[in-house]
């Protein structure tokens, strides 16, 4: 993203001229300016050795310049405030923000009297609890006492919205939180003499200085620092569950309502997104705490496997999107009414904590991160983590209760200098795509904070897979991560625009994917029935995907015949392709029938072209075979659809005459259509449905949804052999490499 290089203060003693008029000569005054600031850098550090005094509250900038004009005029304001100076002159009163000392002192960013947790915080109490303010609208009162988060009571909420209200938070949507994270210096920063060039006062505001260097001649012996202020900010000190509990845990509990969540790690290389995000093992970050947190909140409401977990894993590296769990063919996204797709991306069913936790290693082994000049463990690619969970259940009056929420937890590649990675071919075309997609987002948050009615969300992959996030029904969070070198001033600076300017961007009102359908006493077998018709009619569909993707293999396999013309080999043609992917193997070719053995001196014999006749002939047949699979199964899903829409039908009669009520038919929530209850009892331990379809029915399916465009994969994963299947999707057009040109063209090849 660009860097924003506003200088927020300027004061140069060396400039004297009280004549001037300080608007057209913004050094005028600078000896009495600096008397002042010397003055009230003093009465700062008296202010600081009393804690019993509150800490000062500088007013934020709004816009540049550091200059603020109507400071005298703010007759509401409190007149002294320590860390602002007032100049007044006959014209103008002027207003300077002094930031805080900056010498790198690792207690420094520790609040005073601050605890452990953030939730602890002393004065920012307030504060906190106003970081929920705009979650708090859009997630009802129904939270109210489940995890003891949020308000305690309705007067409490009653205050804390009223308090939105005044920031001008009113309307359907939820503002987007931000917060921010320091990190502690480094071994290497500290070696090379960084200094500390932020600090975080009150868990909220940040204070950013940039120091003139000896040979700086230009800006010699001037001070260059800005001021924001957050949702929260994250001192060095402060341990990834507060982290975790202050941004995240909130945004769980809501996707087990039926909202859906998002939070995005945002910052330079090297500036601790993957810490935050990941952690290590000893201190596990907000992906496993989630994952952690969500399993005991499950289990803690119903052991009867009411809920059922999914899990997708991608990432978008050099502007190709690739299934971390999965690794094989690049995906390619879909748009359609029902959101973003990513056809192909395998979606694992998880049954336990232990079990994602294997699964997020194995998709972190296959996650690209390379070392370069700033970060020994760069991640090259953004990575996106996401969980769905579905809830079906009969409540006590005997109503189906169908619960869709979905939880994306994204750790974007780092924004980067080429200079300050690496200059390698490689690695700067890494960094010049991983540039091109911030780009695209800033893109993005700026069309969505100036409220045009175009965004740009198609420029780049990341920005087209977090358009929920941003523009959609969703509960977001984005954690800033900034070092506190001074070395690394301008990527903060940045990192500290954009999270300043993500404040602003307001979602849509996120509302439960929720769907309650009433099932009066003499309807429940039919209800049963109904779910079973479903359960079958999905099944169908699974056994359509799978002709589609065999039909798919085989004319991928007649093409590579095209090469190695063995008429022997067609007969293992529908055999599945072999299970040996190994987590490493993503930069491996895929062990396929296309790197079979190529021109053998009997096929030569032949003639090239014979061959490539049979084995059309063989396509041919075996496609008219597949196609009348398709019909069949067609007829038959047709036919259960119709039995299904009968029976219904007949339900809502029967209820109407045996007088419960037309209304006992009537759906109450229909924010998404209704899902079947696909499993029994004691499915829990069963792993034969793993690769379950994601909600084939939820009203806005998103990008990690189960499509057919990819080729199966048949994986060995922990030791179990697994299936990305499709269940929706229409036949895939054939491949580029099926068309007729290619084939040609492969032959003439062949002849020569
Ligand atoms: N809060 C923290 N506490 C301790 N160490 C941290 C913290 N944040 C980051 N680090 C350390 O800083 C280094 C860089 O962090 P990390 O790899 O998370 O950066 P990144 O922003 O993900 O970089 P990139 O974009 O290049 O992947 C790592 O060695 C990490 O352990």
């Amino acid at each position: 993203m660009p860097v924003s290089t506003r200088s927020q203060i300027k004061t140069d003693p060396d400039q004297t001229d009280p004549n001037q008029n300080p608007l057209r000569n913004p050094h005028h005054g600078l000896k009495e300016k600096m008397k002042a600031l010397t003055l009230l850098y003093e009465q700062q550090k008296q202010s600081l050795k009393n804690p019993l005094e509150p800490p000062p509250q500088p007013p934020r900038f709004s816009s540049h310049p550091s200059v603020e004009l109507s400071a005298g005029k703010r007759g509401g304001e409190k007149k002294e405030q320590t860390n602002v100076m007032k100049e007044k002159n006959s014209a103008v009163t002027r207003t300077y923000v002094l930031p805080q000392p900056p010498t790198y002192n690792a207690k420094e960013n520790v609040e005073a009297g601050g605890g452990d947790r953030i939730v602890g915080f002393s004065c920012p109490r307030k504060a906190v609890v106003s970081t929920t303010v705009a979650r708090k609208l859009s997630l009802g009162a129904q939270l109210e006492g489940r995890g003891g988060i949020g308000p305690k009571n309705l007067q409490e909420m009653d205050r804390v919205c009223l308090e939105s209200k005044q920031n001008g938070e009113s309307g359907g949507g939820s503002r987007i939180l931000v917060f921010v994270r320091l990190r502690p210096m480094g071994k290497k920063e500290r070696e090379i003499g960084a200094r500390c060039c932020v600090r975080i006062v009150n868990r909220r505001d940040v204070y950013l200085t940039e120091f003139a260097t000896e040979n700086d001649y230009l800006r010699l012996k001037r001070l260059r620092g800005r001021h924001f202020t957050f949702d929260a900010s994250f001192p060095e000190s402060t341990t990834q569950l507060e982290v975790y509990s202050t941004t995240t845990a909130e945004l769980v509990e809501a996707v087990l309502e039926g909202r859906n969540g998002s939070v995005f790690c945002y910052g330079a290389t090297g500036a601790g997104k993957t810490y935050t995000m990941l952690g290590t093992v000893e201190n596990p970050g907000v992906m496993v705490l989630a994952i952690k947190d969500l399993f005991n909140k499950i289990r803690q409401r119903s052991c009867d496997g009411n809920h059922v977990v999914h899990l997708s894993y991608l990432e978008v590296y050099n502007e190709t999107v690739r299934d971390l769990l999965s690794p094989g063919r690049p995906l390619v996204l879909r748009e359609d009414k029902q959101g973003i797709v990513a056809a192909g991306l395998t979606q694992y069913r998880a049954y336990s904590t232990d079990e994602v936790m294997a699964l997020l290693q194995q998709g972190n082994q296959n996650r690209t991160t390379e070392p370069t000049r700033a970060n020994e463990t760069s991640s090259r690619s953004h990575a996106i983590l996401q969980v769905m969970v579905e809830y079906h259940a009969k409540d006590a009056s005997n109503n189906i209760v169908n619960r869709v929420g979905k939880l994306s937890l994204i750790d974007l590649a780092g924004s980067e200098r080429a200079l300050a990675t690496d200059q390698r071919t490689l690695r700067s075309l890494e960094g010049a795509n991983i540039n091109k997609s911030l780009l695209a987002l800033s893109s993005c948050i700026n069309a969505l904070v100036e409220g045009k009615k175009h965004i740009p969300f198609r420029n780049s992959k990341l920005t087209q897979l977090l358009k929920d996030s941003l523009g959609g029904a969703c509960n977001t969070v984005m954690i800033a991560n900034i070092s506190p070198s001074n070395h690394s001033f301008g990527e903060t600076q940045n990192t500290l625009h954009w999270a300043d300017r993500a404040k602003e961007i307001r979602t849509k009102a996120c509302e439960a994917n929720e769907e309650i359908m009433q099932v009066p006493e003499s309807g429940t077998d039919q209800a049963k029935l109904l779910l079973e018709l479903q359960k079958e009619n999905r099944d169908l569909r699974v056994q359509l995907a799978r002709q589609q993707q065999k039909l798919l293999t085989v004319q991928a396999q007649s093409l590579a015949a095209n090469s190695s013309p063995t008429p022997s080999s067609i007969s293992s043609l529908l055999s599945p392709p072999p299970s040996s992917a190994q987590p490493n193997e993503k930069r491996k070719p895929r062990s396929t029938f296309m790197g079979g053995n190529c021109f053998t001196p009997e096929s030569k014999k032949r003639g090239a072209e014979e061959t490539v006749k049979e084995l059309r002939n063989t396509v041919k047949a075996l496609q008219m075979e597949i196609e009348r699979m398709r019909k069949d199964h067609s007829l038959q899903i047709k036919q259960k659809d119709d039995f299904i829409r009968d029976i219904s039908r007949k339900g809502a009669k029967s209820a109407g005459v045996g007088g419960s009520g037309a209304e006992g038919l009537k759906r109450v929530v229909t924010r998404a259509s209704l899902r079947p209850k696909e499993k029994k009892e004691g499915e829990l331990k069963s792993p034969n449905h793993r690769f379950l379809s994601p909600a084939p029915t939820a009203k806005k399916r998103s990008f990690w949804d189960i499509t057919t465009a990819n080729s199966p994969s048949l994986l060995t994963l922990n030791g179990r052999k697994t299936r990305s299947h499709v269940i929706n999707d229409p036949p895939a057009a054939p491949s580029m490499l099926l068309q007729p040109g290619f084939a040609r063209q492969k032959t003439e090849t062949l002849k020569h």
